[in-house]
């Protein structure tokens, strides 16, 4: 195909407006793909991606498109994930792409997450096609969403806006059309070097490594040899074709071409996304500059449910497909050999545990999770200079602690006028500071300064079912602040239980400490013996509760026994006490789960 009937293009919106919906209805119209292949999201095909009904991995697929003008145009299409967790995944996209469709839904106009994958596609230098979905809905306020996109960017002030429903079908030809006239064709040289960018990859049992690549300049052939130049590596192409969007063979790919390659590599480490791959005969001179994987904010311990070399060889796999994701061993007295998880968010976490299980038939024990702190040390010889602590066990003794400083957000909060009291309300009681509130029509937009660390399950779903769903939420880092948190310590049998240390904010200590003792109380598994349970912060005991034992206390006064019974089985019991203490205790899922729940 020629390069002037070529488009490479994502499509990029908020959460939930029509994404995926519109990819389908692209791939129905172009008979990419049947009706009845259509009848799930096709494009969503993790099995993640159907239970919460979000993309998390982009996906590409070609369509072959016959436009008014009497020509066959290839439009590539990728698509991109909308939850605020995985903008690293939308960078890629662009980075592949020349242009893109900013799809708005009517019913709730421009959102948090529109704006910021709107810049990212400006900073990818891409032509934007703004389109406003959901224009069957009776709520639809079309002429509202089409004022904010105006105002956008001067750009989006002269473009065409085009009305669509995905749903339907409605209006999506036009859309057809207007990726071809007005979104830019790739440039390129068939002729140059080869230069192709990775911008996905996923590892395959028996083939290896295989990768989705965008070919800029030069072309490709089976049994080409190739390297990939930030990590050098040579190789051979197994086989190479087009993504439709299964694998599908062809015997080239030429510059401009958006398709797959099966490397053969069998160590996923050695392929990077981001990573420029080139000709071994002809090299080009210069690589691109390489995506910068974003850094993980929210850390956990990953441990193994059943055998630890299965859950090694799955995240590695893993964090292959996902670069945002990052591993590093470590090892917990109570859990033996695992990992440090570090994730873009909780969402990320759960999404990561949840691929584990459906793609790799892995149970995985998640520890609570924890921001990175910078504690100052108070001998410090530099007063600059601190300890970085991403695992809690490692957060030093209060006694040698200057000052300790953790991540702060600048959250955006865009919510209906009748629930900003309630949301205010909820943020205020998650530690937020509101910086600003300004009005945009029936919409309120709040902007407040929050601990990530206070940022979890509870505070997303406490924002969604307050403001009914409505309020959109985008972060983005602000600074290092001083932070009053303290180490709490739980102690089971007088034994401190490493996984089960965490980070609290000190005025939540009585308040945490307490409702996590009771919650312990019920998820320990039992033992034959009473075991006192308590949560420790500076030395201090703050709160105890003892887990029952399975059966009845022989010390019990009320049981009618003779006395040398209850002699009996209290030189039983006390026996078991003493081998308790040098017993492993159990800790099932239940338990940490137990205090992801709390809540002050
Ligand atoms: N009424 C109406 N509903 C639509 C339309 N387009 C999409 N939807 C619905 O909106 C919801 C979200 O659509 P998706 O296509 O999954 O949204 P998405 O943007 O891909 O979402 P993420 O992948 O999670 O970012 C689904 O329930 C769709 O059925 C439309 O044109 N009209």
């Amino acid at each position: 195909m020629e390069l002037t009937h070529i488009r490479n293009f994502s499509i990029i919106a908020h959460i939930d407006h029509g994404k995926s919906t519109l990819a389908d209805q692209i791939m129905a119209v172009t008979q990419t793909v049947s009706a009845r292949q259509l009848s799930d999201q096709l494009l969503d095909d993790l099995t993640v991606e159907k239970n919460h009904g979000v993309t998390v991995k982009a996906r590409t697929a070609r369509n072959l498109y016959q436009a008014d003008d009497g020509h066959v145009y290839e439009l590539n299409l990728i698509d991109t994930p909308g939850h605020v967790d995985f903008n690293y995944e939308v960078e890629k996209s662009l980075a592949a792409s020349d242009g893109a469709i900013l799809l708005v839904d009517a019913t709730q106009g421009v959102q948090a997450q529109t704006v910021a994958n709107l810049r990212l596609a400006e900073q990818a230098g891409l032509v934007i096609l703004p389109v406003i979905n959901k224009i069957d809905s009776v709520n639809a306020q079309i002429a509202a969403t089409e004022k904010q996109i105006r105002q956008l960017n001067p750009e989006l002030a002269q473009a065409p806006i085009l009305q669509i429903s995905a749903k339907t079908g409605q209006g999506v030809p036009e859309v057809l059309e207007a990726i071809v006239h007005y979104l830019p064709a790739p440039q390129g040289q068939v002729q140059a070097p080869l230069k192709a960018l990775i911008f996905d990859s996923v590892y395959d049992p028996f083939k290896g490594v295989i990768v989705n690549l965008r070919l800029f300049d030069g072309q490709l052939q089976q049994n080409d040899q190739l390297q990939l130049m930030a990590s050098q590596k040579t190789f051979h192409v197994h086989e190479l074709g087009i993504l439709t969007p299964d694998r599908t063979p062809t015997t080239t790919l030429k510059a401009g071409d958006v398709g797959y390659l099966i490397t053969g590599i069998k160590d996923p480490q050695q392929v990077r996304v981001g990573d420029t791959i080139t000709s071994v005969n002809h090299p080009t001179a210069q690589p691109f500059p390489g995506y910068q994987p974003p850094k993980p904010t929210v850390f956990t311990g990953l441990y193994p449910v059943k055998d630890y070399k299965t859950l090694k060889e799955a995240l590695q796999k893993l964090t292959l497909n996902d670069p945002s994701f990052q591993i590093s061993p470590e090892t917990s007295d109570a859990l033996g050999p695992g990992f440090r998880g570090g994730f873009l968010g909780i969402f990320h976490l759960q999404i990561i545990k949840e691929r584990l299980l459906n793609e790799f038939g892995v149970e995985v024990l998640t520890t609570v999770p924890n921001v990175t702190y910078h504690v100052h040390l108070a001998e410090a010889a530099d007063p600059k200079q601190f300890l970085t602590v991403n695992n809690p066990v490692r957060f030093p003794d209060f006694s040698q602690i200057n000052y300790v400083t953790e991540p702060i957000l600048r959250a955006t909060i865009v919510t209906p006028e009748n629930t900003v009291n309630n949301v205010m309300k909820w943020t205020e009681h998650y530690k937020g500071v509101l910086m600003d509130i300004q009005n945009q029509g029936q919409l309120i937009k709040l902007i407040y300064k929050i601990p990530l660390s206070e940022l979890d399950y509870n505070f997303f779903s406490r924002l969604k079912s307050t403001s009914h769903g409505y309020a959109s939420l985008s972060t983005k880092f602000l600074d290092y602040e001083p932070a009053d948190v303290v180490r709490l310590d739980v102690r089971v049998n007088y034994s401190r239980v490493d996984a089960l240390t965490f980070i609290i904010h000190r005025p939540d200590a009585p308040q945490l400490t307490q409702k996590l003792v009771t919650k312990l109380k019920y998820t320990i598994p039992r033992r034959l013996y009473p075991m006192p349970v308590q949560a420790v912060v500076e030395g201090k005991v703050l709160a105890r509760v003892d887990v029952p034992p399975l059966r009845k206390n022989a010390a019990a006064n009320n049981e009618k026994r003779s006395i040398s019974k209850k002699q009996a089985l209290l030189r039983r019991q006390n026996l078991n006490k003493r081998q308790a203490a040098h017993n492993d205790i159990e800790l099932p899922q239940e338990v940490f789960n137990a205090i992801l729940d709390l809540e002050v």
